[in-house]
Formats: C-alpha cells, sequence, structure tokens
C-alpha cells in the first residue's frame, strides 16, 4: 500500500554514496503545518532528560536535551506512529526506536560523531525526521576532506546508511542566529551483531541455547553500563594525563 506520505517526497539528493544507499536527503516528505502540529504534541508530551558527558578532564552538559520511544511501546505519542509512516514511505526498515533531540535554540548542538552501530542492526538505516526550525548538519569523511552541509528542514528525512557510520561523521554545528527550537526523529533497527559461536548455540536448543541468552542478557546490561563505565575509564586516564580515543563521541 503506497504510504500518503510518498505523494509529498520529493527528490532525494544523494550526499554519500556506498552499496548501503549511503546518505541522501529527502527535502520535503511531510508538509509544514503538519510537522508542526506534531512539533506542538511532542514538546510537551516527551519526558525530556538533560545528560553529562565527560569531556577531556571535566564532566559537561550535553548541549540539547533527548529522549527515546520505543516503537511497540504502548504509550507511545500517536504522532510517533505518524512520523514512522513518513519515515518508512523513503526509507522502509523494520524500525524498533526513535531518538529523540531537542535543540532548545541555536546554542545546542550535536559534535561531530558517527552513530554507535554495536547494537544497530547491520545494513539497516538510520532516518532523520527533522520538526520546528531548520538546522544545518554537517557531514565529513572520516578520512579527511572538506565537510558537506545540508540544511535539514521541518519535514525532511535524512538517510544514512549503517556503512556510512564506519566513512563518514555527522553532527550539528552551533548557530550564532537567532533560532527557534528543533526536535529531531532519529529511527533505528536496533538489533546487536550475534556472534556466531552465540548464533549456532542458540540453533542447537537446549543448555547451548540457554547459555545464548545469558551472554544476550550480560550484553544488554553492558550496554547500559556502558556510559558509566566510560566515565570512569576516562577519569581514569585523565588522573594520568591523558584520554580516552579522540575526544567524546555522542550519539544516539
Ligand atoms: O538532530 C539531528 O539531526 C542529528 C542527531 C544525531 O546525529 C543523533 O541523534 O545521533
Ligand atoms: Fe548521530
Amino acid at each position: 500500500m503506497q504510504s500518503q506520505y510518498s505523494l509529498f517526497a520529493d527528490e532525494a539528493v544523494q550526499l554519500v554514496h556506498d552499496a548501503e544507499g549511503g546518505i541522501r536527503y529527502h527535502p520535503a516528505c511531510v508538509p509544514e503545518e503538519v510537522v508542526a502540529g506534531w512539533f506542538a504534541a511532542l514538546l510537551p508530551l516527551v519526558p525530556w532528560r538533560s545528560e553529562r558527558r565527560p569531556m577531556y578532564d571535566r564532566i559537561v552538559d550535553v548541549p540539547r536535551l533527548m529522549a527515546s520511544v520505543a516503537l511497540n511501546d504502548p504509550e507511545r505519542p500517536a504522532c510517533i506512529d505518524a512520523a514512522l509512516a513518513a519515515v518508512q514511505a523513503v526509507a522502509p526498515a523494520p524500525y524498533t526506536r526513535a531518538g529523540l533531540n531537542l535543540y532548545r535554540d541555536g546554542r545546542d548542538s550535536v559534535a561531530m560523531h558517527n552513530d554507535r552501530i554495536h547494537d544497530l542492526a547491520p545494513g539497516q538505516p538510520i532516518a532523520i525526521l527533522s520538526l520546528g526550525a531548520a538546522r544545518d548538519m554537517l557531514i565529513k569523511p572520516k578520512r579527511g576532506g572538506s565537510a558537506q552541509r545540508v540544511r535539514l528542514a521541518p519535514g525532511s528525512v535524512l538517510v544514512m546508511s549503517h556503512a556510512a557510520q564506519r566513512t563518514h561523521d555527522h553532527g550539528i554545528p552551533k548557530c550564532s542566529a537567532p533560532l527557534g527550537p528543533r526536535i529531531s526523529l532519529a529511527f533505528r533497527v536496533r538489533g546487536f551483531r550475534v556472534p556466531a559461536f552465540h548464533r549456532r548455540a542458540a540453533e542447537s536448543g537446549g543448555r547451548r541455547a540457554a547459555l545464548f541468552q545469558q551472554a544476550d542478557r550480560r550484553h544488554q546490561q553492558r550496554a547500559h553500563l556502558r556510559p558509566v563505565a566510560r566515565i570512569q575509564l576516562q577519569q581514569r586516564y585523565a588522573a594520568v594525563g591523558g584520554h580516552v580515543g579522540r575526544g567524546i563521541r555522542q550519539s544516539s
């Protein structure tokens, strides 16, 4: 069945090429007055949370508010389903979660990063629907070279491949001009890569399957604890005058 939103889908702009669809921008997937309604509904409804992250030897506020909605949560706002339908029209995938970002004004941002892919299903896209004020996104090859700048208009969908997370960074830079708030809805397919050993164990049934489930649960727990563990690691390295990785990755 054709989605009502595919009627609005404009010509896509291909920004990055790869075997999984690269990175492409669909400028007008949902009419502006419709996304304005979704924005007004989500802003007061969503339990926005602020986060703090280690930045070298300091702990700093993440400059935006965040939330996350499971797409099978019976309590999810109705417009999440409508937004999902719009995204499915241009980037069909078995999405499981929407990550929400609220940029309160031009001072809010997200640093250049790639989305963490360890718990995203390989080969599946990440699709970002924009509501509210238009913001620029920078997309930069990891191997070096200049960044592309794309303005994410309200009602647009930016689709990034899983593969592109290994080759490119993206971010929303701060903007000095006075700007209203923006919400982005990032639809993702969570489902971590099952190591072959565990897959075989699960398929074999019985005791080995139980072991697999145990390993799966441990993985989920570790994923939950990871930010805390990382802060501790970062602090330990800071104490000896170094830092972990190259700065902080902010994502998902
Ligand atoms: O707000 C956006 O458009 C980008 C958000 C993003 O990169 C993320 O949530 O990982
Ligand atoms: Fe991201």
